[in-house]
């Protein structure tokens, strides 16, 4: 593998804060030109494994790396590879919008001005207006606008359309797709809202009180996942943990409601694998209700 074949990667990250564990054992991998969508419910860690991801905070235990390189100690070239957009970003409130765009982009030759004039106009951000009084929605749009500016071979947004009303994140995310498919940017955004993740990603993680308990390509993603029904006798005969199992709730009968990863059937038992074809299959937002509850 060459060194920069993955362009974001972590390998058995751990966080606590305080006694508090907030990351526990992560994998995640991002290959070039992937659209990973993070997502996971208020306070999962999405924000803590993003910060973890580019060295802005110090894991306790694992490795987390960045076009090859350990993340928190990420060389100049390495950091001017990619572009991050926090959950609130910070504003040179004193500036203007067109002094804060020339201001930064000095440090960018490859800073793309003609998408920024477009973007704009596009959203209707005033040139001569004070960063200081943006509405918090024209701050994240601006925002994104210098993130993608510099063209940057990854791109990494924690919650970018979290102020916007509906058609400007529709909009906004239609830019992020843009920005990976004609320039083959590799990017990871987090979200809690299932549809914005299901217009642009092209994969998907699930966060769940710090655990990663899906990682996967979004296309086929409903074949993947079923709930199955299985009655007390065969209930009884399981493991107490299957190979792909992601929940496991008694059912009325005594049997079993068991969330799974169809993927992992190879290992399971004889008499389960057969009772497979009964499996409801489970549509995104089915799944991530079921898994977070
Ligand atoms: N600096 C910190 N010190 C102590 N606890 C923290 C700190 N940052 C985050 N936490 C805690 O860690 C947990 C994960 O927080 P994090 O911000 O990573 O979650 P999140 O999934 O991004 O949430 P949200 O969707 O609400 O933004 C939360 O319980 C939070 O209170």
């Amino acid at each position: 593998m060459t060194r920069d074949e993955h362009p974001l990667k972590c390998i058995d990250l751990y966080k606590h804060y305080g006694k508090k564990p907030v990351l526990e054992g992560i994998h995640l991998s991002l290959a070039p030109g992937q659209v990973l969508g993070l997502i996971g419910r208020n306070g999962a860690g999405k924000s803590t494994l993003i910060r973890c991801l580019l060295g802005l905070s110090e894991a306790d235990q694992g490795q987390a790396l960045v076009f090859g390189e350990k993340s928190y100690f990420m060389s100049d070239a390495t950091k001017a590879r990619l572009t991050y957009v926090p959950q609130q970003p910070t504003s040179l409130g004193w500036l203007r919008v067109s002094d804060m765009l020339a201001f930064v982009a000095r440090f960018y030759p490859q800073w793309d001005q003609a998408m920024v004039e477009r973007l704009l106009d596009r959203w209707e951000i005033d040139r001569k207006q004070s960063m200081a009084k943006l509405s918090p929605g024209e701050r994240q749009r601006l925002a994104l606008i210098r993130a993608l500016a510099p063209r940057p071979d990854l791109l990494v947004l924690d919650e970018p359309a979290a102020a916007l009303d509906p058609v400007a994140r529709r909009d906004l995310l239609r830019q992020i797709a843009l920005q990976a498919s004609d320039m083959g940017t590799t990017v990871l955004f987090s979200s809690h809202i299932l549809s914005d993740l299901e217009r642009v990603a092209s994969h998907v993680a699930f966060l769940d009180r710090g655990k990663l308990l899906i990682d996967g390509e979004l296309d086929g993603f409903k074949e993947r996942f079923g709930r199955l029904h299985v009655g007390p006798e065969m209930a009884a005969r399981l493991p107490a943990k299957l190979a792909g199992e992601l929940r496991r709730r008694p059912a009325a009968d005594a049997g079993l409601s068991l969330l799974l990863s169809m993927d992992a059937q190879a290992a399971w038992p004889e008499d389960l694998r057969q009772a497979c074809h009964q499996a409801t299959p489970l549509g995104l937002e089915d799944l991530f209700v079921e898994v977070v509850e």
